[in-house]
């Protein structure tokens, strides 16, 4: 499939690392560098503008390495990039290490999946189906 983007950033399109990769990393767009101290949140902007098909979802999704290494994570992780949305890609990144971390211009922040998803209409009932699960949820199967 094909995407219409407008790139603002100063950096190339994002790109599959190889044939297999399920997303394609998502780069800092900065004027200068940003430092995020414990706890602290930013949104930080690619430079990215995406016309999705109707149908489609862009998902903003966390690296594992920066995550596991670094502590950096996308708090609303999957982000969702709207079909209609017409703005400029965000990504929510928050610090949850005990040090600063500095996002430099063109670091791979996170990457974006791009993912079908359902529209769904309500057939609003008074009773549900059984199931051997019924209302168990939450560990109600136990924890290991
Ligand atoms: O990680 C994200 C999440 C959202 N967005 C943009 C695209 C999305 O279509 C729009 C709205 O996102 P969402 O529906 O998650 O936000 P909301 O808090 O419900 O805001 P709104 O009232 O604007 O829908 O913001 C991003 O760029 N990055």
């Amino acid at each position: 499939m094909t995407i219409k983007i407008i790139n603002k950033s100063v950096h190339p399109l994002p790109n599959y690392e190889t044939l297999a990769s399920a997303g394609m990393d998502l780069r800092a767009n900065l004027t200068e560098s940003v430092v995020l101290q414990p706890m602290e949140r930013t949104i930080v902007k690619t430079g990215l503008f995406l016309e999705l098909p109707i149908g489609y979802e862009a998902q903003v999704r966390p690296r594992s390495g920066l995550a596991a290494k670094k502590g950096i994570t996308v708090l609303n992780a999957p982000g969702t990039v709207d079909a209609d949305y017409r703005g400029e890609v965000g990504v929510i990144l928050i610090n949850l290490s005990t040090e600063a971390f500095t996002i430099e211009n063109g670091e791979r922040i996170a990457q974006l999946v791009i993912a079908k998803h359902e529209r769904a209409e309500w057939d609003l009932v008074e009773q549900l189906s059984e199931t051997s699960r019924g209302e168990g949820g939450f560990g109600s199967t136990g924890l290991k």
